[in-house]
């Protein structure tokens, strides 16, 4: 048992895959994972355990923001040992060209976090996708053919911005998608030499300001889950 999770030693996977959203856990625990066994409701956060294709893998609801998701992944690494944490989120695009429903791998994600200048004060630390998860990532994302694109991302602090357009300088650099999360998992995963990566479905456009409904970004983008489920295949 860690502070926030009551799994007991070894019944949590080496690979997670972490959903902020809790019930994003049960949906793909109870899709995609044989034998799925619940090992966490503290604060109702789900987290199950289960095999997938024949290998034990673990899914764990982190809540939003990279403060409640560093609690999780904190504890996920130091308590029970994971090596593999893949983060499967919603996102909302910056860009034209990114589309609602596609698919976007992060390779590095800027913030707005105060997270790494309490770590590293005036110098900036660049937090990164694991290389070897992001390769394995993209090639299964062009085998299966569907819109995927791979760069940077934002992981912002604050989901309602007093400003809404000051998106537009981060779209000017090429930061295609927002998030709340992948920064503070790129930087544990590095603190503690684990693998990491984020996985994201456009769920909403800054651009368009077209949208998609809570149960649509629940219990739909397969294919995110699937790409990362595959993804984590064999480590
Ligand atoms: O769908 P999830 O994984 O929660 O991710 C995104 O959705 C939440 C905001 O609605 C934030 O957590 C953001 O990162
Ligand atoms: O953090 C997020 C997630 C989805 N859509 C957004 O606009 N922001």
């Amino acid at each position: 048992m860690s502070i926030h999770l009551s799994a007991q030693p070894g019944q949590i996977a080496e690979t997670v895959l972490l959903p902020g959203d809790p019930l994003r856990a049960t949906h793909i625990a109870e899709t995609f994972f044989d034998n799925p066994t619940l090992h966490n409701t503290v604060r109702g956060m789900n987290g199950y355990t289960g095999t997938y294709r024949g290998q034990r893998v673990s899914v764990q609801g982190t809540g939003m923001g990279i403060a409640s998701s560093m609690i999780y992944v904190n504890e996920l690494i130091q308590d029970y040992g994971c090596k593999t944490l893949i983060r499967v989120g919603t996102a909302g695009s910056y860009q034209e060209h990114v589309h609602v429903r596609d698919v976007v791998l992060a390779q590095a994600a800027c913030t707005d976090s105060n997270i790494n200048t309490i770590r590293f004060g005036a110098k900036t630390f660049a937090p990164i996708a694991d290389f070897g998860l992001l390769e394995r990532a993209a090639r299964l994302a062009r085998e299966r053919g569907h819109a995927t694109h791979v760069g940077n991302i934002m992981s912002s602090d604050t989901f309602y911005h007093d400003d809404f357009e000051q998106y537009r300088l981060w779209a000017q650099y090429g930061v295609l998608a927002v998030e709340m999360e992948a920064a503070g998992l790129y930087t544990l995963a590095a603190k503690y030499g684990v693998r990491a990566l984020t996985i994201l479905t456009i769920s909403d456009h800054l651009v368009t300001r077209e949208e998609t409904t809570a149960e649509e970004r629940q219990s739909t983008f397969h294919a995110m889950i699937e790409i990362a489920l595959d993804a984590a295949l064999g480590l």
